[in-house]
């Protein structure tokens, strides 16, 4: 019987979303794979390469405050209403060339991460931590947060959830889900925050 595990997603279109992938660096071959899984699915939905932002961070303890200042920066530099938050105004905008600021705030962000039990507790403290942090910072800011973090007892666990298993089982990536999870929740977000509620077919 084959399993009825996995997400039943949806198509979207993403022609018109900007979404910012942030990922750690630590396991950085199964990270590359994550990465480039959900970005052939970003650009499969039509989210454009212009509107995609990859920013990287030493590991993934660190995921959390990235995301969090990348969707505060988001709506600074494209004169959000919390544009006086570091002293920017549209009279004095940040000094940063154009070709680096966001035209518009984040639809959506993917925490990209590769967690491998080692022998200490420390596994488990940045797992629980950076799990929580993550839904933290989505419920705070209202930016749909995709939760990209694999925490694997094995390195082979790791590796079969990017697709690159040994043998006969080389698994299923599990950046693709995330790309196109980015895509949907971004736009549910946009339909709900302006009080569309579209019948799914
Ligand atoms: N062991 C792993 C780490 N550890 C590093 C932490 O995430 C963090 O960068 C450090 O403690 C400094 O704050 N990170 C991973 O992403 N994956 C691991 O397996
Ligand atoms: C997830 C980790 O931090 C882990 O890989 C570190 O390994 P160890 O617990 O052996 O220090």
């Amino acid at each position: 019987m084959s399993s009825i595990k996995g997400p039943a997603t949806n198509e979207h279109d993403g022609s018109n979303l900007r979404i910012a992938i942030v990922h750690a660096r630590w396991n950085k071959p199964v990270v590359d794979a994550l990465v480039a899984g959900a970005l052939a699915k970003l650009r499969l939905s039509g989210v454009e390469a212009c509107n995609i932002v990859i920013q990287s961070v030493p590991g993934s303890f660190e995921l959390p405050l990235a995301c969090s200042r990348i969707i505060t920066g988001s709506r600074i530099q494209s004169g959000g209403s919390s544009g006086d938050l570091l002293g920017f105004t549209s009279a004095n905008p940040p000094s940063v060339a154009d070709s680096a600021l966001p035209s518009a705030p984040f639809d959506a962000v993917i925490a990209i991460g590769v967690l491998i039990k080692g022998a200490t507790m420390h596994f488990e403290y940045i797992s629980d931590s950076v799990s929580h942090a993550l839904m933290k910072v989505q419920l705070d800011t209202g930016v749909p947060v995709i939760f990209g973090v694999l925490t694997a007892l094995t390195e082979e666990q790791a590796l079969e959830r990017a697709g690159m298993g040994g043998g006969s089982n080389k698994g299923h990536n599990h950046g693709e889900d995330w790309g196109l999870a980015a895509v949907e929740m971004a736009t549910h977000c946009r339909n709900w925050s302006q009080g569309r509620f579209i019948e799914e077919t």
